[in-house]
Formats: structure tokens, sequence, C-alpha cells
């Protein structure tokens, strides 16, 4: 008796009116990290959202826990549902977990433990989902059941590891991310939203997408695949953005392509292009010009993107990161890159020796070749990204060894060396010719000039003489 008075009991349960209790569910996560050593009988289900099957404490079983040197007891009960109970509250089943403890421990177990409860059952569940790869559906399609995101399990395999790029600034990324990730009481001290942009550029295939996966299975996050072209206009973006979650990358592919945002900055090079100009190069502008038109239509403007990412209503969540890819960094209207609102410009350039040796040993498992000294001197010559050297070095078949695909990737090289080499002399042809062209015409002007001087001078000659005979 002496011992019960002396406990104190506190009751979860699992369902608080209608709504399923997060502490329950929290809670329920730490006692199952604390169970699958401690206790003897488990439970294991099948959960939906998580990755693998959740082994939870049984019911009617009790686990110890032990916090600052205090001992504490968890139990795990079950009672049928009462007859005049809330019908809708789930199931026919009530469930519940007590915690007990001495008394005198009250206020410690009360203002730590039970946070420390919380918190770690939170990371446990964070931990097991399974992560998700998000797209926006039509802004007409939104309904209150289906959202207006849909999502897929994101099981894309790239790491930071398999990524090939400068090792050394693989690492700072990398670096960066982890600080991001810690960052809450930093970002606080200085006022900043907890959020971060990334700028990822580069020509095609050179590992941009890639970057992003990687960055995700780094962190553990969810990907929000942003496809600006769907967007209705500027508040459907702002009710997007804020429909996401927390530990979160919201990507927007293609940025240039996907609104306006190169808009004032590209007539003012046509105005200064329009001059000298060949037949080709007007063609190219023209289809350059349909192009940008067409991309224009989307009701999404600068301003409006800008406000959503950057405005009042950003802070709204945290712990985000916001990140663009393009082909044509130089075209971005300079508001939409400065820093503070894209914190980190990432170039994503060709693959050199350093990159293209990560890709040798994903996809061949060689770390040196008697090839490599050649490869070195290719790869620093010629521009080829990182998407086609790996092209070149998976074989094909069984058949194919690590030499035959080192010789096929060198093979590819001194083609594209060659192509190189017939199209810069193939332009400097055409430039000559154009060049040819351009002092005959100015000759011809000079001529015809030359001839029509000439011409009036014999006309005033012919008038002086007869003037002079009359
Ligand atoms: N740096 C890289 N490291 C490893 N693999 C790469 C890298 N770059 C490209 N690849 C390979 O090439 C494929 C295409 O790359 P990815 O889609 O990331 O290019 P991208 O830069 O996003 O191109 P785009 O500009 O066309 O969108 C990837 O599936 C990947 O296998
Ligand atoms: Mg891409």
């Amino acid at each position: 008796m002496g011992r019960v008075s002396t406990s104190v009991h506190i009751k979860f349960n699992e369902y608080t009116g209608l709504k399923k209790s997060e502490a329950y569910n929290s809670i329920r996560n730490y006692l199952s990290s604390k169970s699958t050593s401690r206790a003897k009988r488990l439970k294991a289900n099948e959960k939906r959202g998580s990755k693998s099957l959740v082994l939870s404490l049984d019911d009617h079983e009790a686990v110890e826990d032990v916090f600052n040197g205090v001992n504490v007891k968890w139990c795990s009960h079950v009672s049928k549902r009462e007859e005049h109970s809330n019908a809708s509250s789930g199931s026919e089943e009530r469930r519940y977990f007590t915690l007990s403890f001495h008394m005198k421990h009250r206020e410690m177990i009360i203002e730590s433990y039970l946070d420390h409860v919380l918190r770690e059952g939170r990371k446990i569940e964070f931990k097991n989902r399974e992560r998700k790869l998000y797209t926006n559906s039509e802004s007409h399609g939104w309904s209150f059941k289906e959202g207006k995101w849909c999502s897929v399990p994101f099981h894309h395999p790239a790491t930071f590891e398999t990524l090939a790029m400068d090792p050394e600034k693989k690492e700072w990324i990398k670096k960066e991310l982890v600080k991001f990730i810690k960052g809450k009481d930093y970002y606080k001290k200085v006022g900043k939203p907890w959020k971060r942009g990334y700028l990822l550029f580069g020509p095609p295939g050179t590992g941009k997408s890639t970057m992003i996966s990687a960055m995700a299975n780094f962190l553990e996050y969810d990907v929000y695949d942003l496809e600006l072209t769907t967007v209705k206009d500027n508040s459907d973006l702002k009710r997007l953005l804020l429909d996401t979650k927390r530990k979160s990358i919201i990507v927007i592919e293609d940025i240039d392509c996907s609104l306006g945002v190169t808009g004032q900055k590209r007539k003012k090079e046509e105005e200064e292009d329009q001059e000298e100009e060949d037949e080709e190069g007007k063609k190219k502008k023209a289809s350059e010009k349909a192009f940008y038109k067409e991309r224009e239509r989307s009701r999404v403007t600068l301003s409006g993107l800008l406000n959503a990412i950057d405005g009042l209503w950003s802070a709204c969540s945290d712990e985000k990161i916001m990140a663009f890819t393009t082909n044509f960094v130089e075209n971005l209207d300079p508001a939409l890159i400065r820093r503070g609102r894209m914190d980190n410009h990432i170039e994503m350039g060709y693959c050199r020796f350093e990159a293209f040796k990560v890709l040798a040993k994903n996809y061949l498992e060689v770390e040196t070749h008697e090839l490599y000294g050649e490869i070195e001197r290719l790869v620093e010559e010629i521009d080829m990204s990182p998407a086609d050297v790996a092209e070149n070095l998976m074989p094909k078949s069984d058949e194919e060894d690590a030499e035959v695909c080192l010789m096929r990737l060198v093979k590819s090289l001194e083609e594209e060396r060659e192509n190189l080499r017939t199209l810069a002399e193939e332009e400097v042809k055409k430039k000559a010719e154009w060049e040819a062209r351009k002092i005959k015409k100015k000759k011809k002007k000079a001529d015809q000039e030359e001839k029509k001087k000439k011409a009036d001078l014999e006309v005033k000659e012919k008038a002086a003489d007869q003037e002079e005979r009359k």
C-alpha cells in the first residue's frame, strides 16, 4: 500500500475527442525503441506511410525506462469501448498508456522527461516514415480530400557518394547542409526564417536534378517538385507553398523556362545585338523569341514568385530548402538569384578528371587503369557532360569489362574532339566567307560611288565645256 500511494500515474489516451492524439503516437514510437531491447512481448504492424515493419509494445505489457537516474514505468492498456461513448472515435477498443513514477520526481518528469519522450518519439517517426515525392496538381483539380499535391514514394538512389563532382566542392556542400539542419537556434538568433535557397546551374546532363535527389537522401527530406506552368496565379502559388511540410526540398526545375523571369533582360540584349547579325543568327533569334513568348503566358509573375519564396508568408514554415535549376544562369533576373534569396549558387560543370574517377568507381569498380592518363588529358580538354561519360562507362553486356568501357569513352572523347575541330574550322571558314562578302559589298559600294562621282564630274566638265564654247 505504501508503495502504491507514493506513485504518480499519468494516462495518455489514443484519442482526444475525435482526433488521434499526437502525444500517444510519439509515446508509442518512443516506447517501441525501448521495447525492442527490453520488453518481452511486442507486436508487429505494417503501417501505412512507414518504410518498414513497426514494432511496438504489446497490449498489457510494461517496460521500464531510466531518465536522469530516475526509474519510470510505462504500461500499455486496452479496454472495451463503453456503450455510450462516441462511435466515431475510431475502433471498438480504447487504448492508452500509463506512466508511473515516484511522486518525489514529479516536477522533473513533467518538465523534462515528457518533453524528451515526445521529442524522441517524433524523431523516430520522422526516421521511419516513407519519404515522398510530391508534385502539384492543376489548380482547378484541388479538393479538400486530395489536396493540392499528389505524391508517390521517393526512392531515388542518388547519393553524394555516387555524385560525380569535385570532391572538395561536394564536402563543402555537405558540411553546409549539416550546418543548416542543426541551425534552428542560429537562424532564430539572427532573425532569419529557417530556410535556404540553392541555385543549381550548368549545361544539360551535368547532374543538377541528381544533386537535388542526393541532397534529399542525405537530409532525409521529402521533395516537392513544383511545376509553375500549371499554377494558375500568384495566390495559388502562395497556397501551394503554404501547404508544404517542414523538412522538405521545394524544387523548381528549369526556372528560366517556367515564367517570364528573363523578359526585360532579353529585350535589352536583343536591341544591342540588332546591328551585327547574319542570316542564321536572325533565324535563331526568331525561334528563341517564339519560345520566350510561349513561356511568358504563365500567370505566375516574377514578383509573385519572389513574394512567395521570400515575403512574409515564407516565414510561416520552417526547415525548408528551395532549389532552382537552370541551364542559362546568365539569363535570369538578378532579383531572383540575389544572395539571401538564393543563398548558394552551385555550378554543375562538365565532367573533369576528379568527377570521372567517381563515375569510373561507381560504374566499373576501378580506381586506376593505364588509360587514366589519356582520359585525364582528354576530359580536361573536351567538354563532355557526366551523363554522356556515364553512358559510355556503363557496360552494355556481360562480356564488356572495364577496359572495353574505358576504351569506348576514349574513342567517344576523341570523336568529340574531331567534331569540335571540324566545327571550329567550318566556323572559321564561314566567318571568312562572311568577311569576304562584307568586303566585296563594301568594295562594290565604293566602286559605285566612285563611278557616280566620275559621271557627275564628266557631266560637270561637259557643261563647263559647252559654256566655254558658247
Ligand atoms: N554529376 C553527376 N554524377 C553522377 N551522375 C550524373 C551526374 N550528372 C549526370 N549524371 C547522370 O546523368 C543523368 C542525367 O543527369 P541529370 O538529370 O541530373 O542532369 P541535369 O543537369 O538535371 O540535366 P537537365 O539540365 O537536362 O535537367 C542522371 O540520371 C545521372 O545518372
Ligand atoms: Mg534536370
